[in-house]
Formats: structure tokens, sequence, C-alpha cells
């Protein structure tokens, strides 16, 4: 059996305001896919929970204090295996939000779409699949 051990966990939230539209982290420009919009989230570290690293990432990133319960775990994109890079899974997790405004804390922008709009924004391309999945019966 091909092994490859050198794949890299990245966990990310599909947030959903008040009136139905979903919360998208645009990239800073210096990054790895630096102006496309992501849902926020980030690298698990080694040894950590994937859940409770999404509610680090999004503390980081947006200020917000989630709790393990409000997280329902929606979808997972993966990239094709590759010899010469860590192949990305990603693990999408959806919430609610109702609170206060939210900013990006580190850099980036963030924006509110409805799932028609949400699903034609440039996205990395693992995203294109998660948002896909995340909207199928929504966009039928
Ligand atoms: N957070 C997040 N990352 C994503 C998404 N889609 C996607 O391809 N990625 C990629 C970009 C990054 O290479 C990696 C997540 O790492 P990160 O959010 O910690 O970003 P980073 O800036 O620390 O990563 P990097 O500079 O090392 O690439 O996953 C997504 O929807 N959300």
């Amino acid at each position: 059996m091909e092994k490859n051990p050198t794949w890299t966990c990245v966990v990310a939230l599909a947030l959903c305001g008040g009136d139905g539209r979903w919360l998208m982290h645009r990239r800073p420009q210096n990054k790895h896919h630096g102006g496309l919009w992501e849902f926020p989230g980030g690298k698990v570290e080694i040894g950590e929970n994937p859940s409770l690293a999404l509610v680090r990432e999004i503390k980081e990133e947006l200020g917000l204090q989630l709790t393990l319960e409000e997280l329902e775990p929606v979808g997972f994109a993966q990239e094709p295996p590759n010899a010469t890079t860590a192949q990305l899974v990603i693990l999408l997790y959806k919430a609610s939000w109702s609170g206060a405004p939210i900013e990006a804390l580190e850099g980036g922008a963030i924006g509110w779409f409805s799932p028609a709009e949400l699903v034609a924004i440039d996205m990395p391309p693992l995203d294109i699949a998660l948002a896909r999945g995340l909207f199928e019966k929504a966009l039928d």
C-alpha cells in the first residue's frame, strides 16, 4: 500500500449569519492563495483535536468564542496525492452567528455572501468543492 505520511489537516468554518448569508475570509495578498476567498480556519497542530483547533483559529482570526457544541461537521475535501508537497485535507464545520459585527483580526477582509454569490467568488480549488457540497440542496 502506498503511504503518504505528510498530509496536512486544515479545519474551516462555514458561518451562517442571521440573514442567511455566509462569512468568507479573503486571504492577505502576501500569502499562499493570496486574494482568494476561503472559509476561515487554519492548520491543525500536531496532536491537536480538530474541533478544538477550529475554536482556537476562529478566536484568533475573528475574535469569536465558539463552543464545541455549536460546531456541526458538514464535509471534507482533499487534494489528490502528490509526491512533492504535503496533501491538504480540509474538514469543514458549520455554525450560526447573530452576535456583534465581525472583523478580520489577522489581515485580509471578510465578506458575507448568499449561497449563489458564494459559489461564484474566487476561491482555492478545495473550497469550490466544499461550497458546492455545503449548498448542494439550496442551489438545486
Ligand atoms: N483556512 C483555510 N485554509 C484553506 C482553505 N482552503 C485552502 O486551500 N486552504 C489552504 C491555505 C493554506 O495553505 C492552508 C491553511 O493554512 P492557514 O490558514 O493556517 O494559512 P497559513 O497562512 O498559516 O498557511 P501558509 O502560509 O503556510 O500556506 O490551507 C480554507 O477554506 N480555509
